[in-house]
């Protein structure tokens, strides 16, 4: 049998991203986990950690092995500057956009599987002077995706976005109907597709409070969200509302539904991170290769400490196998 290859890219140097990669390293996996990241940064991280690591060259062109307990495999990206634990350097802002450039372009040649992200600090990459708002936004545009999903998961509770990471105010005007619309239809299909779920059943939240109130408290209900909900229903999607986003997180909707539709960032993940953080990943949907990513960020506090929980990544990383096993 064939061993898979997925890539991880452990994001920013300063933070916890590579404490998470040393972490997942302690434990033998079933498929080749090709880290791109600098190799000299996770021998450090693991020996500040006090964790054993023996590091192997990446060669793409020898047969894939599965990954054993105590070892990375690392296609080596060369920091721009020395890290130093905890301390954000936009000189390294190049370095976390190669590392993800490298993951992408493996991805879409099928080099790699899947990939598995660890949190990248955005602020930190503007800081210097490149435009980025998230992996979400990179791996469309690097992939010529016009539209893809961010979609979190924890049991129980799926939350899926319209918009990603948009300013509030511009959130109106992006409320189209053909975003929803299209935002439904890749839910929909990689529901189906990823997680084998054959009519999935789908609730939309409103935009405005009370979901407009019959267009008292704003239109965009009445102007874009039913015409898609509709739309959809007349194509024999399972699709319902809008709903009022302060009631559709109650048991007796959430039990009737396998995934919710949020028409913005802050609508839909405070409620998911509320209910499953460090039990959730976030997972990019309508792209052409398989990503998932951890539900938190870079928690540069805990960096090189003892004290970060890892249960995400490992999550995060077996929902990457189980998808590539489908
Ligand atoms: N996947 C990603 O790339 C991703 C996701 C979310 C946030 N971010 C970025 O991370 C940066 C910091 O964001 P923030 O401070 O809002 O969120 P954060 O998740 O980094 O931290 C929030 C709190 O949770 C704690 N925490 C987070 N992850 C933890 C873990 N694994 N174990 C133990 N404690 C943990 C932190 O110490 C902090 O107290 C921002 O630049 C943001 O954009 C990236
Ligand atoms: N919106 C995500 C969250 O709140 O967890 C996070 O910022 C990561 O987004 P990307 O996967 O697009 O980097």
């Amino acid at each position: 049998m064939t061993v898979a290859r997925i890539a991880f890219t452990p994001g920013e140097p300063a933070g916890i991203g590579p404490d998470l990669i040393v972490k997942l390293a302690q434990h033998a996996w079933p498929i080749e986990l090709v880290v791109i990241a600098d190799a000299s940064l996770l021998a450090q991280r693991a020996a500040l950690l006090n964790l054993p690591l023996t590091i192997r060259n990446y060669e793409p062109d020898e047969p894939a092995v599965a990954q054993t307990a105590g070892s990375l495999t690392v296609c080596h990206i060369p920091l721009t500057e020395n890290v130093v634990v905890q301390q954000l350097n936009s000189n390294n802002a190049n370095y976390v956009l190669t590392t993800l450039e490298r993951a992408s372009r493996g991805c879409l040649s099928r080099e790699f599987a899947a990939v598995v992200t660890g949190p990248v600090h955005k602020g930190v990459i503007n800081q210097a002077g490149i435009p980025f708002s998230g992996h979400t936004e990179f791996f469309a545009q690097h992939s010529k995706t016009p539209r893809v999903v961010m979609m979190l998961a924890t049991e129980g509770l799926r939350v899926a976005l319209v918009t990603t990471h948009l300013p509030l105010k511009d959130v109106p005007a992006a409320i189209t109907r053909s975003a929803v619309e299209e935002t439904l239809q890749i839910l929909h299909a990689d529901l189906a597709k990823k997680w084998g779920i054959a009519n999935p059943r789908i609730l939309v939240c409103g935009l405005n409070p009370h979901a407009g109130e019959q267009g008292h408290l704003g239109r965009e209900e009445i102007d874009h969200i039913i015409p898609a909900i509709q739309s959809m229903c007349e194509q024999g999607f399972d699709v319902s509302g809008p709903y009022p986003a302060d009631t559709v997180f109650q048991p007796h909707y959430l039990a009737e539904a396998d995934a919710i539709v949020a028409m913005y960032h802050d609508q839909g993940l405070p409620v998911l991170k509320y209910k499953g953080f460090g039990n959730a990943i976030n997972i990019t949907l309508g792209l052409p290769f398989i990503r998932t990513s951890v539900d938190h960020g870079t928690a540069l506090d805990r960096a090189g400490t003892h004290n970060i929980d890892d249960s995400s990544a490992l999550l995060a990383l077996r929902t990457a196998i189980d998808m590539v096993n489908r």
